[in-house]
């Protein structure tokens, strides 16, 4: 069974005295345990909007969408807050999901399902910080003592101590440094296999995205355009919005140093994956 169901999902915003904007038009994706899904497109073209009514933060116009089989609802999810503690999200701005008053030390442990005793709530938090390449001892910090790309990482852990099923990554490497990057993306990847979890790793960023999702998604105004396993996205692009992605990927020059970045963030990526495998 996969894991998120999203079928035939439509998203338009209506703002007052302003033309609806149809941000999703007839999506449709599935993802299953262990399977990592990319979602890429430019900025704009309903990539959030979609993760936001997959992750239940709000409704689709039309469509479905399920979570383990179950008929996923923006009002459902809120009142349902424990139990849909498997579904997780990590954003580009960790700020969304971290508290600025409360240890981080406490807060890694919010989405923890077991109840567990002093000393295994911080062995528990010492494991999650050891897992994104966190000092243990930095437990009790707050937030702001923290690095942006540290902070991050911490974002990440707190979504991870749920143990969830399902996570929606929402450009979560964006904000990093090239070799911060490709440490989160492989300890992402590595967690999806390990704990039989699905990922949606949503990026404007189609050469990290080959790097890491086994099947890529491409999405240009609010459509799915083309999709298939990553590689074969990558080396064969059939639509013609996907070979200008890939032919907006310059190799060198003065200008390109986000772009030599991304670059070198996959080739980090594969390099490991090379290792391990
Ligand atoms: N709350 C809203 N009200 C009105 N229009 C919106 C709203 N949210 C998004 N939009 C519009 O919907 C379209 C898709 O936006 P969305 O944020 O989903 O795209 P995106 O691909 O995630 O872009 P980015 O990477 O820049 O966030 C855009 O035209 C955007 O301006």
């Amino acid at each position: 069974m996969n894991v998120l169901e999203i079928d035939d999902v439509h998203v338009t915003h209506q703002r007052r005295g302003q033309e609806p904007v149809r941000a999703v038009r007839g999506v449709s994706l599935a993802v299953a345990p262990g399977q990592i899904v990319g979602l890429v497109g430019e900025s704009g073209c309903g990539k959030s909007s979609l993760a936001r009514v997959a992750v239940g933060l709000a409704a689709p116009t039309s469509g479905a969408v399920r979570f383990e089989g179950r008929p996923l609802a923006a009002s459902r999810l809120r009142a349902r807050a424990k139990d849909a503690l498997g579904l997780q999200m990590i954003f580009q701005n960790p700020y969304a999901s971290l508290s600025p008053r409360r240890t981080i030390g406490s807060q890694l442990l919010d989405g923890v399902r077991t109840p567990l005793s002093g000393p295994e709530r911080a062995a528990e938090a010492i494991r999650l910080l050891q897992l994104v390449g966190l000092d243990p001892d930095s437990r009790g910090r707050y937030p702001n003592q923290f690095s942006g790309g540290q902070r991050q990482r911490l974002a990440i852990a707190r979504a991870l101590g749920a143990r969830p099923s399902l996570v929606i990554a929402d450009e979560p490497v964006t904000a990093l440094d090239a070799f911060s990057s490709a440490q989160i993306v492989t300890l992402l990847t590595g967690l999806v296999r390990e704990l039989d979890m699905g990922m949606l790793f949503i990026s404007h960023d189609l050469s990290l995205v080959r790097a890491i999702a086994d099947e890529t998604a491409v999405m240009y105004a609010g459509e799915i355009v083309e999709r298939g396993p990553s590689e074969r996205v990558w080396n064969e692009p059939a639509h013609d919005y996907t070979k200008t992605l890939i032919a907006a990927i310059p190799v060198i020059g003065p200008k390109t140093v986000r772009r030599k970045a991304a670059g070198a963030t996959s080739a980090a990526i594969q390099e490991r994956n090379t290792h391990v495998g």
